[in-house]
């Protein structure tokens, strides 16, 4: 029988303490990292007798074991990621930055990812460290990437009352002036009132906010209505290290492990006379599990202060009626396909011209370094053509001279979405595509109900300087099941003919090409060849589109 080679699954450390009754701590953490695709290395830093109601004993391992753990894994198990939980005071988290910083100074290498869940409390209320000590953390900060507080551990550490969105936004500035990198603020536990099952439209929301000097985002939920959150921290920063050892960016990976509590509380289910354990759902798939990204300018984002609007005219382009957490833009119009196949995108008239005439239905003008006047000629008539050969033509870019011409539709860039007037662009009935480059750029993406979304760069390619990695075909298949139920998807970067019948096995129903047409010797052959991927390919159930874009928990 043969053998299918399957990827070797990155190391993740979790230095934490034992929970004996199984739900958090290295328990949950092993499940946890092993659930999401890791392959997981404990360090125990304590032993607790512990149930789901009551924590009766805690017992520190002997700084001598707690080294001893840590040299052995370095010298044969290094890990890509490392998660920190439960550390029993000052001594140990001082134990543990020494041996970062002997490492450092051996030349031992760059650390990996490393996320600290500053642990006080047992979801059971007992506490688990006892010391006071708001600094007691303070001499690890310099090597982790991420601490993970809830608001009680936010007002633990920083003496900030936490009642507000200013005060959690004040707390983590007070962290990053301590030396933290990037903070994220748990609002699991905040502003909750009143009682509200899962479902309710008018349950409370959880918001977590990512906060760093450079990175400011909010992930935005339907607060679970369930006692079973016994170890959501330590699922949340496992996951998360598991994640991040993927090599996902802090935001994607942040996505990721929202989607993944989500479904953990949703089918969690109690085991003592306490709060249980989350399920292990394995990798989120839908949708609906992903927490909503604010639009910027929302009032979500405005409360927490965190952005000047961005989008203009975004007063009239969120309509009034639409609560500030859902994100309700107005959609923009549906591609009158679901799939949108063979997509060439050119950078000349003369290109779409002769495209058109070998039959080409969907297309793109890429016109770059050139200024409105001098390209609204040739955009003109472009867009005169696609409409005499009924195309879905897409003007990049230049969305004011694809309004003034009415093209079938505007492709834009991240960038571009900032300073575009997406309003101008819904009312005057175009379609919207819209680039992204991973899980969070594809919520926020469709938090605006564009036409399709475009995901990439799938490979590497030399047409166009990218920022980010090169997302690959697992990724792709990912955002593919996440997007096309709702909106057609678009792949595009680096894709060849013989890569595109591996992308069309992703399910996408269109590939967007520069090279594969462009460089062609025979433009025909190479049009049908592209063809010829999806017509080969099994067709996927997510190729359906669903009647309604929007449904989003
Ligand atoms: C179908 C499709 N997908 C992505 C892009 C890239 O657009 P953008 O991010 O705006 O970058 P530029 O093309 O403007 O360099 C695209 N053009 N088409
Ligand atoms: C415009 C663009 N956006 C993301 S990748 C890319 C270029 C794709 O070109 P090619 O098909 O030649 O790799
Ligand atoms: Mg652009």
């Amino acid at each position: 029988m043969s053998q299918v080679a399957t990827a070797k699954r990155p190391i993740v450390w979790t230095i934490a303490g034992s929970d004996s009754g199984g739900g958090a701590g290295i328990q949950a953490d092993l499940l946890t990292i092993q659930d999401l695709g890791g392959h997981g290395c404990s360090v125990i830093t304590a032993l607790t007798a512990q149930s789901s109601v009551a924590v009766d004993h805690v017992e520190p391992v002997s700084d001598i074991g707690f080294i001893a753990q840590l040299d052995t894994l370095w010298a044969d198990l290094k890990p890509s990621a490392i998660k920190i939980g439960l550390l029993t005071g000052p001594a140990q988290a001082t134990l543990l930055a020494d041996w970062f910083a002997a490492g450092a100074a051996q030349g031992q290498g760059a650390l990996p990812p490393i996320v600290l869940d500053p642990v006080l409390v047992a979801s059971s209320g007992a506490m688990l460290n006892t010391v006071e000590a708001s600094d007691q953390f303070d001499a690890l900060l310099p090597y982790v990437d991420l601490i993970t507080p809830n608001g009680d551990e936010l007002a633990a550490l920083t003496g900030v009352v936490i009642d507000s969105p200013g005060a959690v936004v004040q707390a983590c500035e007070q962290l990053l002036a301590r030396g933290a990198r990037a903070v994220l603020a748990k609002g699991g536990h905040l502003f909750v009132q009143g009682e509200h099952r899962h479902g309710d439209k008018d349950a409370p929301r959880c918001v977590d906010l990512l906060y760093s000097a450079e990175r400011k985002a909010l992930f935005d939920g339907p607060r679970i209505a369930t006692h079973n959150t016994h170890g959501s921290g330590c699922t949340l920063s496992s996951a998360l290290a598991t994640v991040l050892a993927q090599d996902y960016v802090l935001e994607d990976a942040l996505c990721v492990v929202r989607a993944y509590l989500h479904n953990g509380l949703v089918a969690s289910q109690q085991y003592g006379d306490g709060p249980g354990p989350l399920a292990r759902t394995g990798w989120p798939t839908q949708l609906e599990s992903f927490p909503r990204i604010p639009l910027p300018g929302s009032a979500l984002r405005r409360a927490y202060g965190l952005d000047a609007p961005l989008l203009t005219d975004r007063d009239a382009y969120i309509p009034s009626g639409g609560t500030e957490q859902s994100n309700t833009a107005i959609p923009f119009a549906d591609c009158d396909v679901a799939a949108l196949g063979v997509y060439p995108v050119v950078d000349s008239v003369d290109w779409v011209e002769q495209l058109l005439t070998l039959g080409v239905k969907t297309l793109q003008l890429r016109i770059k370094d050139k200024s409105a006047d001098e390209v609204e000629q040739d955009i003109a008539r472009a867009i005169a053509l696609g409409h005499a050969f009924e195309a879905r033509l897409f003007i990049n870019d230049y969305w004011q001279l694809a309004i003034k011409h009415g093209a079938y539709g505007v492709h834009l860039g991240q960038e571009d979405m900032a300073v575009a007037d997406l309003a101008a662009i819904q009312r005057a009935g175009l379609k919207l595509g819209l680039s992204t480059h991973g899980y969070y750029e594809i919520l926020r993406a469709h938090a605006l109900q564009p036409s399709y979304i475009a995901m990439g760069h799938i490979f590497p390619t030399p047409t166009k300087a990218m920022p980010s990695a090169p997302q690959g075909l697992e990724r792709l298949s990912k955002y593919v099941a996440l997007v096309q139920p709702h909106r057609p998807a678009v792949a595009i970067g680096g894709i060849d003919i013989p890569r595109a019948f591996e992308v069309a096995k992703s399910g996408v129903g269109s590939i967007a090409v520069v090279r594969a047409v462009t460089q062609a010797d025979d433009i025909g052959a190479a049009l049908t060849a592209l063809q010829q991927a999806f017509d080969s390919a099994p067709t996927l159930p997510t190729q359906t589109l669903s009647p309604e874009c929007t449904a989003h928990a």
